[in-house]
């Protein structure tokens, strides 16, 4: 699966290049026998020509005539068996290549970051996004394609506007689809919508330039009657908003927060709380009051994170939800992780002393390091990082240790565009900072789960979000958990 990491997508890059490279040698391969077989036409056509400026003398004279019968029988043969050779040149293997999966994950992810940035087609297509270059200016058959795969996703609403830019884009001379294919897709889209007037409109126009083409002439009639029945019944409800209130406006980077809410925000060095804090303070920034949430910053270094991403690279695999009870592969989550042990690598375990030492909680009662690195469009939806008890049962058997009392997590990219982390019950929203990390408390002080760090990853639309989670567990914190971070203490 590439497309749940862009360090994957990566990958393709290099796999297309050495596609293109034995596409080259194929070619090559080709060139030569073709080159050959030009210089046996030849001979052939000038022996040829001999016989037809005199057929009768050529045809009787014994040794042309052996010749003539000789090329017929042996040198054509020849030819014949040569040209069905195979010159032994393949196109590389294709056990590495993305599957349909992955375009429809990639598609499904730029829809995502449509809703979420609200961006539409005809800007994506044009190249040109928030006054950046992000791509060429797209063609009629390449907006079609889109359109198309976006329809297999069922995500009618984009689909509709991309198939809309195809046919805007559409010429006589664009290569690649038909005026007639584009009208089709659209109106089948457009059906999906509830706009049936429209879908048949294009589906007419589409008879009265084919008046036999088989897909109109076959949605003509269900269109009349779906036009029939929404006079009679309307359309059912739409669908609701998938998405959390607040979640898409704190993503675009709109903070809700009353300005005299931030006004009590501050920065501050933080030294006294243990001895090594005295020979190395802390950079914390209070980034919310409550629940308490702060930010340390310059708290891991670009050589630290170098190799904590290098460790994680082969271990990488699609990340999951849910607890021990209950795991699996969402499309609610579209990111790659790899757990890291302590043991595995002296930096692993560096980080887990500085998260002591951030947190003053014991890291007895720490997950290990999880590294995560988004996909296209990558994201989590709003989630808690606790487990809620199911009756009579444990949360986190396999751990053993209580539940997640707090998180800390740290960003080991900067991200160009998008992936800010949020908080839609508070109207927060933070946008990653290479080298500095999140801490929060997920439970209140009497270990009852606090329901406002309701928090998400929003999609990432340029660039390659890492993150490194430390999720710390309740035992053992009995005596540590720190009021330091209530500012009105
Ligand atoms: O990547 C982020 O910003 C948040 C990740 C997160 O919430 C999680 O992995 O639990
Ligand atoms: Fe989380």
């Amino acid at each position: 699966e590439y497309y749940s990491s862009v360090e994957q997508m990566r990958k393709l890059l290099k796999l297309e290049e050495s596609l293109v490279t034995s596409l080259g040698q194929y070619i090559k391969l080709h060139e030569q026998k073709i080159e050959f077989l030009h210089r046996q036409r030849d001979l052939l056509e000038k022996e040829l020509k001999k016989g037809l400026k005199d057929d009768i003398e050529y045809s009787s004279n014994p040794v042309s005539a052996f010749l003539m019968v000789n090329r017929l029988v042996n040198d054509w043969e020849r030819l014949r068996a040569f040209m069905d050779m195979d010159v032994g040149a393949k196109l590389q293997n294709t056990t590495e290549m993305p599957t349909h999966e992955d375009l429809i994950g990639v598609v499904e992810g730029l829809a995502r970051l449509q809703d979420m940035y609200e961006l539409n087609a005809k800007e994506m297509a044009s190249g040109k996004l928030l006054d950046r270059t992000i791509g060429r200016q797209l063609k009629t058959a390449e907006c079609y394609e889109i359109g198309n795969k976006l329809t297999a996703a069922k995500s009618y609403r984009h689909a509709v506007s991309w198939l809309r830019e195809s046919l805007r884009l559409w010429t006589m001379d664009s290569p690649g689809v038909s005026k007639v294919e584009v009208m089709n897709a659209l109106s089948y889209a457009l059906s999906h919508q509830g706009e049936y007037e429209e879908a048949l409109e294009l589906t007419q126009k589409v008879l009265k330039l084919q008046p036999d083409n088989q897909r109109a002439l076959n949605s003509k009639e269900p269109l009349e009657k779906w036009i029939e029945y929404k006079k009679q019944h309307g359309l059912p409800p739409p669908v609701p908003e998938p998405y959390v209130k607040n979640y898409p406006s704190l993503c675009r980077g709109d903070d809700q927060r009353p300005a005299k809410e931030l006004a009590k925000l501050r920065c501050r060095y933080e030294h006294n709380r243990t001895p090594f804090l005295r020979i190395s303070p802390l950079k914390l920034q209070e980034v919310n009051h409550d629940p308490m949430i702060v930010m340390y910053h310059d708290v891991i270094s670009n050589k630290e994170i170098d190799a904590i991403i290098s460790i994680s690279k082969p271990l990488m695999h699609r990340s999951m939800v849910g607890d021990d009870h209950e795991k699996a592969v969402s499309k609610t989550r579209t990111s790659s992780n790899a757990w890291l042990d302590d043991v595995m690598h002296p930096v692993v375990r560096t980080l887990s002393q500085r998260t002591e030492d951030m947190t003053n909680l014991a890291m007895t009662a720490a997950e290990r390091l999880q590294v995560g690195n988004y996909g296209i469009g990558g994201h989590y939806l709003p989630h808690y990082d606790y487990a809620v008890a199911e009756e009579g049962k444990e949360v986190y058997p396999s751990i053993g240790k209580g539940n997640r009392i707090a998180t800390v997590m740290y960003y080991l990219s900067d991200v160009a565009i998008g992936g800010a982390t949020v908080f839609p019950q508070l109207g927060l929203g933070v946008f990653p900072q290479k080298g500095s990390a999140i801490f929060w408390y997920n439970l209140h002080a009497n270990g009852t789960v606090d329901h406002r760090t309701l928090h998400g990853a929003c999609p990432v639309f340029v660039g390659s979000k890492w993150v490194g989670n430390k999720w710390i567990h309740e035992r053992g914190q009995e005596f540590r958990r720190s009021c330091e971070l209530d500012p009105k203490v």
